[in-house]
């Protein structure tokens, strides 16, 4: 069967590895494990979203550069109190051919200690801020957890900025400023929505200051996922690394500057293949779809005579030139030996968001058929109409797909004032919004408390209630309505912590 074997809410990790295969979005690395390859549809994706986020921060004034590869132990050296945490996952070249290199060099997992030195080097008076540098490139962790396509690789592309600034204020404007195109990737391009907030001290970037994140929820096992991260550095980095401007207002006297750092990786794709994808494989939102719309021709068969075959390709063609000319990307399905139903199967699996069908008998009543990939929903165009209908209805596809996991995310994301409803809450694939003290140790607690023990014998393998505990996601910038929660007055909500609540926090189990 070329189509999906396992069903999405039955296995869960199984439908999603074979969606992304059987779609050709990736290959599995076969040589080394925890690497992938990219194929078109994905890295169409993943163009799509560079072109967009690119536009943006051009814009803002923000260069690309790129900075080597590798970086030595050396210049590592400077950021080891938080590096000595992510040791475990720097890869390290030790020989060049059959010699031994005198130092090793580790590649990159992400690029401060490779980028800060030459910010010291280039920055010395205030007007050479705010200095706004981005790479896009490729990182490697080595993960030492499962690995799988787009959520968790060893490799993985990503754009990591890096930016300086005279002030806290100017730079966490930035930071804001960058958060909010995130948010407009997963909203305007990959229909997902989101929530902004802050990352807990837990959670936050160790070697910054603070980090904001815009959060995703995935419906299927009501998991939230970190979708990217925009960190202040505050002047941690810059004190690492000697990034010190004149103080202008102070001749004489040095100022740190104040840095931010942000990236998006390719997880992106993961976590739109979860959230749309359904039992026939992929749905694409149409902004970032390889084939926005798939011409199949129909009701052409042995008995068509050559003078009609030859006329339904020129209709074929001409309706397919006129969707390029309005901005469609539309192929047009040739492929001999295949029926109609396998080329239907065939597309919906690949995620096409909007299948046009022709044959004589909408010629003879001067339509096209269509089918959307989201809602099933079957009606006809009239071929004057072509151009304008289908440009419209693919916009209507992309708002529907938005509104629908919109919709399911508020759903599910509960205001939980008791301990109690937390643990079936979570059972019932949500996320919470609770009361919370903001202490970590209390957070770790409440991780441990909500881990289930009971292995439930008798329950079959994938009809388990999962075990992991809740995790914080982001205290959210929209802190809910209502006066349940008193800052500083209202109990934290974890039963063995003395301490007051200072905000809602969304908690949930996670990736
Ligand atoms: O998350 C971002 C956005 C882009 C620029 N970098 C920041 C912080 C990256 C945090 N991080 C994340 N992972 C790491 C893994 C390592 F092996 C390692 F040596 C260091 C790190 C590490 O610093
Ligand atoms: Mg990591």
């Amino acid at each position: 069967i070329i189509g999906i074997t396992v069903s999405k809410d039955e296995n869960f990790p199984a439908w999603y590895q074979e969606v992304v295969l059987k779609a050709d979005m990736v290959e599995y690395y076969q040589e080394i494990s925890g690497f992938f390859v990219l194929r078109p549809l994905a890295m169409h994706v993943w163009n799509e979203i560079r072109k967009w986020f690119t536009a943006h921060i051009e814009g803002m004034g923000v260069d690309e550069v790129s900075f080597p590869l590798f970086l030595s132990s050396k210049s590592l050296e400077k950021e080891k109190d938080h590096v000595e945490g992510f040791a475990p996952e720097l890869a390290w070249v030790t020989k060049a051919g059959d010699k031994d290199l005198e130092v090793p060099v580790a590649i990159r997992p992400t690029s401060e200690a490779v980028m800060y030195p030459y910010y010291s080097k280039w920055i010395r008076s205030h007007r050479d801020l705010p200095l706004r540098l981005n790479q896009w490139n490729s990182v490697v962790r080595w993960e030492a957890k499962q690995t799988t396509p787009f959520l968790r690789t060893r490799e993985f592309l990503w754009q990591e900025g890096h930016t300086a600034h005279l002030t806290e204020d100017l730079a966490g404007k930035e930071v804001l400023e960058i958060l909010e195109l995130y948010a407009g990737v997963y909203e305007q391009l990959l229909a997902l929505p989101v929530v902004r907030g802050r990352k807990t001290e837990n959670e936050k970037f160790a070697g910054g200051y603070y980090t904001t994140t815009v959060e995703a929820y995935v419906p299927t096992n009501g998991r939230g996922i970190q979708g990217g991260t925009s960190h202040c550095l505050g002047q941690n980095f810059s004190k690492m690394f000697d990034i010190t401007v004149e103080d202008p207002g102070n001749k004489g006297s040095h100022i740190h500057v104040w840095q931010n750092s942000w990236g998006l990786s390719t997880r992106v794709i993961g976590v739109m293949v979860m959230v749309h994808g359904d039992d026939k494989g992929l749905v694409l939102p149409p902004r970032v779809a390889k084939v926005q719309t798939i011409l199949v021709p129909v009701g052409i068969n042995k008995s068509t005579t050559p003078g009609d075959r030859k006329n339904h390709e020129d209709q074929v063609a001409e309706i397919r030139a006129t969707l390029k000319k309005a901005g469609v990307r539309a192929e047009a399905d040739w492929r001999e030996g295949y029926t109609p139903a396998w080329k239907f199967n065939d597309w919906e699996l690949k995620g096409v968001p909007l299948r046009l069908e022709f044959g004589p008998k909408d010629a003879a009543k001067e339509v096209v058929s269509y089918a959307r990939r989201d809602t099933g929903e079957k009606g006809t165009i009239p071929i004057a109409d072509v151009g304008a209908k289908v440009t419209e209805l693919l916009e209507i596809i992309q708002k529907d797909m938005y509104s629908k996991a919109e919709t399911s995310f508020r759903e599910h994301r509960l205001k939980i004032t008791k301990w109690g409803d937390v643990l079936p809450a979570l059972d019932d694939k949500n996320v919470v919004l609770i009361p919370f003290c903001l202490d970590g140790k209390c957070e770790d607690r409440m991780k441990e408390l909500t881990t289930r023990v009971d292995d439930q014998p008798d329950v079959p393998e994938n009809h388990k209630l999962p075990s992991m505990g809740m995790k914080s996601l982001c205290i959210p910038f929209d802190q809910p309505a209502g006066d349940e929660l008193v800052p500083g007055e209202t109990a934290c909500l974890n039963p063995e912590c003395k301490g007051k609540a200072q905000s809602w926090v969304m908690f949930g189990r996670s990736y």
